[in-house]
């Protein structure tokens, strides 16, 4: 169970987070929608301590998380994998070496240094690349992979971490229609198959209603809406955005494609 609890982050003048509450059991798919600016990644960064809260709290199974320092906030960090919307991989690194960057926190720093994975966790990075159907690619450059392919090298690196938790933040503004729903099928597969709480950031509203088990919808910085798919109305899409869903989708397609879309 996550529990978070009046979290708050302030930036300057600005409250991009604001007394945000809410408890989240293991193995939800939480979809995270609102407007840009709404506060989405903040949220979301805050959650694995990329970005500090100003004030409030974050529990994990009892744990405080928002206490943690040192060695224990690298292996919060290690459980609470994070996916990111340009992949994040290194481009002139072949894709199994980029999977098994995601073990590096569970090996001695000086293995780590020397570049050196057992032919154990070889075999594991190659079963997560088979599994999202990219094996074949393992031994090919990150940079000659589509933005979908990238996507999948990304969540594959985050399953080496053997993570409980997978924060996505907008994972597929940067990719075509049938890239992205190859992504969101490999997140919803990793909650379903392997019960990881995900929580991902998401611009379309129709995404957010068909993978997942619950919508939080945020508007400068408070959620506004906290309810399954079925409960957000199109009545509650024109309060979270203040126009309809067909406006919306319009404004969010200009907002987002142009200046982000990757080739598949
Ligand atoms: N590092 C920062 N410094 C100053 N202000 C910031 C910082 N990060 C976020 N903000 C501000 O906090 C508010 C929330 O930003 P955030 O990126 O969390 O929103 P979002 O809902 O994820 O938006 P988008 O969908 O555009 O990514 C915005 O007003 C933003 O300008």
């Amino acid at each position: 169970m996550l529990q978070i609890q009046s979290l708050t982050r302030r930036f300057g003048e600005r409250t991009a987070v604001n007394e945000v509450s809410l408890s989240i059991p293991a193995g939800q798919m939480v979809g995270v929608i609102g407007r840009s600016g709404a506060g989405k990644s903040t949220l979301l960064r805050m959650l694995n301590r990329l970005t500090e809260p100003s004030s409030g709290r974050i529990l994990h199974d009892g744990m405080d998380v928002t206490a943690l320092k040192g060695q224990a906030l690298r292996d919060w960090r290690t459980r609470c994998a994070m996916i990111f919307q340009q992949f994040n991989l290194v481009q002139r690194l072949d894709v199994l070496t980029n999977v098994l960057v995601g073990r590096l926190n569970h090996r001695p720093l000086i293995s780590s240094l020397l570049g050196r994975f057992t032919a154990a966790e070889r075999a594991m990075a190659l079963e997560a690349l088979d599994r999202f159907d990219l094996a074949d690619q393992a031994l090919q450059r990150a940079d000659t992979l589509s933005g979908g392919q990238q996507q999948r090298v990304a969540i594959a690196r985050a399953l080496m971490q053997q993570p409980r938790v997978i924060l996505a933040d907008e994972p597929i503004a940067s990719l075509d229609p049938r890239n992205a729903k190859v992504v969101m099928d490999a997140l919803r597969d990793v909650n379903k198959r392997d019960g990881l709480t995900v929580l991902v950031n998401l611009h379309h509203l129709d995404t957010a209603r068909e993978y997942c088990d619950r919508i939080v919808a945020m508007q400068a910085g408070r959620v506004m809406f906290d309810g399954t798919p079925a409960e957000l109305t199109a009545e509650k899409v024109r309060e979270i955005y203040g126009v309809d869903e067909a406006e919306f989708h319009e404004q969010a397609e200009e907002a987002v494609r142009p200046k982000h879309t990757v080739a598949a």
